[in-house]
């Protein structure tokens, strides 16, 4: 079985600290995801309000390809809302770890399964068209025998898929790699298994790389990741990730050359810049300067690069001017403006510029003035 994203942007990035979408960002996010070729986007639980009910309904009246599907409580409340919006599917959800068992919802596991089976049943006897996936909350944190009890419970039930979550960052790639290993053998073999991880500890790409590796059949992300706290798994991280091991798989999936345009929109509407480090996008994710770098990148920019920027719709930057430049990146500026040193003219400009760039790079201008200044010289 292959893989497919559950862009959650509209559901985990709602509880992003600055994720107030309003209706029309709403559908500009939604449009976005669905003509990069996200296989499904997650909105948040009609529950929240009438607006929030009401947008949902405008979503899925979108005509979009992508498959909307709402996250909401296990509960006969939220599900009998949660029908009419529209929506192809219901990710449901329950908290099995003792923190939330006690602190959240204050249900056993028996009681757990219980209601599962109440709303699952109630589900595919009255609405059998709509896709159920069940998710134990804080999976991380919960004990292993009331999690396969729980997943083989509803996947008797007949759910299309169970999901594991990550809900506080803290599990290691192996944990992830191991429990969805587990998960597998308990539940039945056509239903799918969703991964979705928060980045508290930084493992949100890693581990919901391993969790493919092991199996899972859906990944959850959000664009630049946002969401509760630091956020989850980013749209982008991840699939630079995958992208080294199948780059024609994705090409073929996905319109990877909008992310910039995505990741762009988010910020704008978060109202805060791309971060400068951000996978793929960031503004010095392809910003080579190392003068050994530099010789070789002039080459072959695979050198230096795991990934071509072009295929992801953004551009390398060169900074040739700065004290770490050397001599083949200072004759490859040159050539560009039709300048060539012989070998000691060149070591001796090379030196000239590093020490003018000690305290900070040239820019283009001081540059090209330096390299005529010192050819008629
Ligand atoms: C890890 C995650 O991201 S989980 C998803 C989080 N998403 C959301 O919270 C969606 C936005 N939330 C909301 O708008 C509101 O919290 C609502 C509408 C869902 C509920 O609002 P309120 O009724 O005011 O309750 P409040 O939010 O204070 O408390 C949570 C309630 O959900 C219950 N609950 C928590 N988890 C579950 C669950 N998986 N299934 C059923 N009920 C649950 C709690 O017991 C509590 O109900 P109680 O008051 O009867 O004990
Ligand atoms: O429903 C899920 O699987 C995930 C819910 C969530 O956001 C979390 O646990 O962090
Ligand atoms: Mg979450």
């Amino acid at each position: 079985m292959g893989w497919a994203i559950i862009d959650s942007t509209l559901r985990e990035g709602e509880q992003f600290a600055r994720g107030n979408f309003k209706t029309d960002d709403k559908v500009e996010i939604a449009r976005a995801l669905d003509a990069f070729g996200v296989e499904f986007i997650e909105v948040t639980t009609p529950m929240v309000s009438a607006q929030t009910h009401a947008d949902i309904r405008k979503l899925t009246g979108l005509g979009l390809k992508a498959k909307f599907l709402t996250h909401v409580r296990c509960h006969m409340d939220d599900v009998q809302r949660a029908v009419d919006t529209g929506v192809d599917g219901l990710d449901l959800l329950f908290g099995t770890s003792s923190f939330l068992r006690e602190f959240s919802h204050g249900k056993n596991i028996a009681q757990i399964i219980e209601a599962a089976q109440e709303v699952i049943s109630w589900i595919k006897t009255n609405h059998p068209r709509l896709q159920i996936r069940f998710s134990a909350e804080d999976t991380f944190r919960s004990e292993e025998a009331d999690l396969m009890a729980v997943y083989r419970a509803v996947s008797d039930l007949g759910v299309h898929r169970v999901g594991l979550a990550d809900t506080v960052g803290v599990a290691t790639p192996r944990q992830v790699y191991t429990l969805v290993r587990e998960v597998r053998k308990v539940i039945h073999p056509d239903c799918g298994i969703e991964f979705h991880g928060h980045n508290d500890t930084g493992c949100a790409v890693s581990n919901a790389y391993e969790a493919v590796e092991a199996g899972a059949t859906h990944i959850d992300t959000t664009i630049l990741g946002i969401g509760e706290r630091n956020g989850i798994t980013p749209l982008g991280g991840f699939l630079a990730r995958m992208f080294t091991f199948d780059p024609q798989g994705l090409i073929d999936k996905y319109n990877l050359e909008l992310l910039p345009e995505l990741d762009a929109m988010i910020a704008r509407m978060v109202g805060l810049p791309i971060p400068w480090n951000n996978y793929l996008t960031g503004e010095f994710a392809y910003n080579h300067k190392a003068g050994m770098h530099l010789k070789a990148i002039y080459l072959n920019p695979g050198a230096y690069e795991a990934i071509p920027p072009g295929v992801f719709g953004v551009g390398r930057r060169i900074q040739a001017a700065s004290k770490v430049t050397g001599k083949h990146a200072i004759a490859y500026k040159a050539r560009e403006l039709g300048l060539h040193y012989g070998e000691d003219a060149l070591r001796r400009v090379t030196d000239h510029i590093k020490a003018l760039a000690e305290h900070g790079e040239l820019d283009d201008e001081h540059l090209e003035h330096v390299l005529r200044e010192w050819v008629s010289a």
